[in-house]
This record gives C-alpha cells, sequence and structure tokens, in this order.
C-alpha cells in the first residue's frame, strides 16, 4: 500500500486525499489548525458568506424602484458575523467527516520533512502535536499543500484592533465608521463592494490606475462605476508606505507623502506561501525566492516522490484550482491514467456587486496579439429578465476563433456571474462555437439569454457563413 503524507488539509490536501483514499493509499493528513484549510476557516468561505449578508441589504436598494416600500434596513454586526464563524465551523467540521468514512488518518499538528539522506526512495515528515509529543511518519509519496498567509507591510502592523487582515474582520462588533481599504485586488474589491453595500463609507487605496488590474478592462470600469456611485473613494496610483493607529482610528501614509485617515484599515496587500517552515532544504527541494514552489503540470517538484498544491505553488491561487492540483497529484503518484492542469480553461469569478466572472482568454491577450479573436459585448440593458429586475449594470462578453467561431474566452458582469459563467467555462473547455451557443435554447426570459444571444451576434459576422 502506497504510503501517502499530506501537509494541509485544506481545498488541495483534502481533495488529494480523497482521491488517494479512493485508490486505497494509506492516507495520513495533517493539519495544524482545522481542516477546509484556511479556506473554510479565513478566505473564502467566510468572506462569500459576509458577502451573502451584504448582497441582502443591497437587495434593499432597488425596492423604490421596484415599487416596494421598506424601512432603511438595520445591519446586526455580531449576528453577521456569528454566522460566518458558525457557518465556516460547520463546513470544517463536514470536511473531517468525509475525510474520517474515506478512511483518511487526520492528524492535527504542525509538519515539517526531516533531513532526509537524498538517496532514499523515501521522505520522513516528522509532526509535532499540540500537547508537545513528536512522532516521525515516513511517507512513499508527499503532498505539500500548505496555503498562503496574508502579507503584512513592515510599517502596517495587523493589531487585530483598527489595522486589519482579512481574517481578523470578522471580530468586529460595529461597522466601522470610515474604512480604508488598502490594495486593489480581487481581496480588496470584494470587501470594498461589501463594505459600501452595507452603507459603509469607504476609500480604496490602490496601487494601479484602476480597481483589478488583471481583470478584463470593461468589467473593471463597470466596477469603478458602480464604486463611485455608492460613494467609495478611490485613491489611484497610491501605496501605502504605513499605516498607524490613532486616538480614535487609523492615519494611511502614502508613498507621495498624503495622508489618508479612517476608523479602521482593511489591509489586503496579497499573500505569501506557507513554506518557510516546512524543512524544504531538509529534502533538497528549492523554493523561489517569493517562497512559491515550483511545478509541473502533474504537480511534481523538482524532488522525487514530493509534490505541491495550492497558494504554496503560487499557480493560480483559487480553491478549484487548488482542489485540481492535489487530485492530479495523487492520480499521478499512484499511476493512474492523469490529464494535466490546464490553466486557460479555469473560470473564476471576483463576488463584488455586480460580479465580475471570466473564462479563458483574455482582452490583454486579445490585444497584445497573442491571440486573434473576434468579441462581441452585449450589455445587460438590453436584456428584458435585467430589465424587469431592475438591474443596470453588467454585460456578457465572448471572445472566439476569427474563421471557426470557436468559443476560447468569456466575461460576465452581473449579480450572478459566477453562475452565469458556466455555458462560456463548457465551452471554452469543450470546443463548442457560437453556434453551439446560439442554437441552444435559452429561457425567455432570462440573464442567460445574453449568452446565447452573444453567440448569435458573433455568428453573424461568421467567416464560414
Ligand atoms: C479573502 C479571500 C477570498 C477568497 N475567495 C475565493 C473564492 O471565492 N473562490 C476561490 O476559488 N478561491 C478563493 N480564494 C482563494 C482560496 O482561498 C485559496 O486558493 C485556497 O484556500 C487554497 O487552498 P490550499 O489548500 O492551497 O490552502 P489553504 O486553504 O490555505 O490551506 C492550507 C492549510 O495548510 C495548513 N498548514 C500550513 N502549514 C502547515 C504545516 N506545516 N503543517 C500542517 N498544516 C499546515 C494551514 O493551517 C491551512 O489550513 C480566496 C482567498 C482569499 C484570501
Ligand atoms: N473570488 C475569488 O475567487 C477570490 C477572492 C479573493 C482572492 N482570490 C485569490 O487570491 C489571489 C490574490 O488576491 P489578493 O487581492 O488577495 O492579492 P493580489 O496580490 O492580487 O492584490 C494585492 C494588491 O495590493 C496591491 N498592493 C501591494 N502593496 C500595496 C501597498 N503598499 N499599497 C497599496 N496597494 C498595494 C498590489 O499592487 C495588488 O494590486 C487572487 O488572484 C485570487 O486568485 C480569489
Amino acid at each position: 500500500m502506497t504510503r501517502i503524507v499530506i501537509l494541509g488539509g485544506g481545498p488541495a490536501g483534502y481533495e488529494a486525499a480523497l482521491v488517494a483514499a479512493q485508490h486505497e493509499a494509506d492516507v495520513t493528513v495533517v493539519e495544524q489548525d482545522s481542516l477546509g484549510g484556511n479556506c473554510v476557516a479565513y478566505d473564502c468561505v467566510p468572506s462569500k458568506t459576509f458577502i451573502a449578508s451584504a448582497g441582502v441589504r443591497a437587495g434593499f436598494r432597488r425596492t423604490a424602484e421596484m415599487g416596494v416600500d421598506v424601512d432603511d434596513p438595520r445591519v446586526d454586526l455580531p449576528r453577521v458575523n456569528s454566522r460566518v464563524r458558525g457557518l465556516a465551523l460547520a463546513q470544517s467540521a463536514d470536511v473531517h467527516s468525509t475525510l474520517q468514512a474515506a478512511g483518511v488518518r487526520v492528524i492535527q499538528a504542525r509538519a515539517w520533512f526531516e533531513e532526509s539522506d537524498r538517496t532514499s526512495a523515501t521522505h520522513d515528515v516528522c509532526i509535532a502535536h499540540p500537547d508537545g509529543a513528536t512522532e516521525t511518519i515516513t511517507a512513499d509519496v508527499a503532498l505539500i499543500a500548505t496555503g498562503a498567509s496574508p502579507r503584512v507591510l513592515p510599517d502596517a502592523q495587523p493589531d487585530g484592533k483598527r489595522i486589519l487582515t482579512w481574517r481578523q474582520i470578522y471580530d468586529l462588533d460595529t461597522l466601522p465608521e470610515h474604512l480604508v481599504v488598502v490594495g486593489s485586488g480581487v481581496t480588496g474589491a470584494e470587501f470594498v463592494s461589501a463594505y459600501a453595500e452595507l452603507g459603509v463609507p469607504v476609500t480604496l487605496i490602490s496601487s494601479r490606475d484602476r480597481v483589478l488590474p488583471h481583470e478584463d478592462p470593461d468589467a473593471a470600469g463597470t466596477l469603478e462605476e458602480v464604486f463611485t456611485e455608492r460613494g467609495v473613494r478611490i485613491e489611484p496610483r497610491s501605496r501605502a508606505d504605513k499605516v498607524v493607529a490613532t486616538a480614535d482610528g487609523v492615519r494611511v501614509t502614502l508613498t507621495d507623502g498624503r495622508e489618508v485617515e479612517g476608523s479602521h484599515a482593511l489591509m489586503t496587500v496579497g499573500s505569501v506561501p506557507n513554506t518557510d517552515d516546512i524543512g524544504a532544504a531538509n529534502i533538497g527541494l528549492t523554493l523561489q525566492d517569493s517562497g512559491h514552489i515550483t511545478v509541473d503540470r502533474v504537480s511534481r517538484t523538482d524532488v522525487p516522490g514530493v509534490y505541491a498544491a495550492g497558494d504554496c505553488t503560487g499557480l493560480l491561487p483559487l480553491a478549484s484550482v487548488a482542489a485540481m492540483q492535489g487530485r492530479i497529484a495523487m492520480w499521478h503518484a499512484l499511476g493512474e491514467g492523469v490529464a494535466p492542469l490546464r490553466l486557460k480553461t479555469v473560470a473564476s469569478a471576483v463576488f463584488t456587486r455586480p460580479e465580475v466572472a471570466t473564462v479563458g482568454i483574455s482582452h490583454a491577450q486579445v490585444e497584445s496579439g497573442e491571440f486573434s479573436a473576434r468579441e462581441v459585448i452585449m450589455p445587460l440593458g438590453t436584456n428584458p429578465r435585467a430589465k424587469m429586475s431592475g438591474l443596470h449594470e453588467g454585460f456578457v462578453k465572448i471572445f472566439c476563433r476569427p474563421a471557426t467561431g470557436v468559443v476560447i474566452g468569456g466575461v460576465v458582469v452581473a449579480p450572478v456571474a459566477s453562475e452565469l459563467i458556466l455555458p462560456l467555462a463548457m465551452a471554452v473547455q469543450n470546443n463548442l462555437t457560437v453556434g453551439d451557443l446560439a442554437h441552444t435554447f435559452s429561457i425567455y426570459p432570462s440573464l442567460s439569454g445574453s449568452v446565447t444571444e452573444a453567440g448569435r451576434r458573433l455568428m453573424q459576422h461568421d467567416d464560414l457563413d
């Protein structure tokens, strides 16, 4: 029986464990905190649960237009936070019972590699239990799935009260009077959106020209307009140098000397991989300067028998990608047929309001000439269901190959873009054409009608017509 030891019980670790158990390996998962990983305990699951509460309040914004009168809804933050924590705990418990039912041994402890003689085909993983006891487990195959942690700027140390990482915001008892969000990546944008929807005045310190610098420019532009409508103050091309707590708030000093004051600062300036204490040097595993582990498309590191998956590899820090990397590692290690990871087909969503979801090639790749494509953009303003629902912002955009009409990318900006992207993700994954979309029946009226309509628009210009 192949002995597999997995360091870390997040999506990369637990999905890998389930695959390995299914293939009758002897599997141990060592998790130092809670099963489900940071994803379930602090990052993805809590943020999406918090955003769901913000979304309920946001729904009330359109009541007057929809002909329904309601009083201004009040947000009970302790109840919101307790729901966030409760859901994360319940999901972690679900992961635990699923792993146990699959016959996986789960150890709550910190794990690292012991010094090895490099000629051995196995690896010794040392485990430090919370009570101080240690044990060593020998692995035929090891998977590093230790995730990442919030990046901390040297002069902006989180204190958990006024200067916060995204993992600390669920401890607040009352909504901030004025939140300064530092960093305009996906995490920053999602929290700006949620707090603005909760009625909190927000200032965004964005080091780039625009929010979501890596996303589709039309999508980022729509989001900036919405943020501005909600009263968000955006400071573009601004880098925070220092953040200090004052008597009654925070002061953020920018690198150009300007100062921004608020009641709280939320630091969303990226993440660092959890690889500095795993004993990488003990097994001859080289880390990148950033601390990330280099892997190939079947999750192999440069050390035989050692695989890595998820945020510690920095390939594409998404729960879905982490899980797939973990599964692929185990299929490969256990000799199953395996398709290497294809990042170009990964769908992702930013859970702002409206949401932004993308798949396949991007506008930037078309503009740079890396791919040639035809594109169409269908504003939701032309969609009957959107009009009925009082939705004014958003669009569906599709990229297809010029001659064949094969769909190679898509962007959806809509309240439920994370759901609407699936037909485009299926098209990209399966080489479907705009004709395939165009001939598919969508519901009338529906937002997904814009997906089939976009297919028809691109068909009209098809070179093969
Ligand atoms: C605010 C936020 C929101 C996000 N929202 C989404 C989203 O909506 N959708 C999405 O797809 N992705 C989202 N992500 C990204 C997603 O959370 C990560 O990609 C995912 O958590 C990566 O999974 P992982 O298994 O690599 O690591 P993690 O989930 O980070 O788990 C790693 C685990 O390893 C454990 N560990 C670390 N070192 C050791 C050690 N030495 N010994 C034992 N255990 C150890 C840690 O305690 C942790 O539990 C979000 C990220 C952030 C920051
Ligand atoms: N919905 C989702 O799927 C979701 C949500 C959140 C995060 N994530 C994943 O996590 C990844 C990381 O996202 P992120 O937003 O946490 O990090 P990021 O690294 O993408 O963004 C951090 C931003 O902070 C800026 N920054 C850094 N230092 C700064 C400073 N001193 N002052 C001002 N700005 C500064 C950077 O320029 C960058 O734009 C994403 O790419 C995504 O894969 C996914």
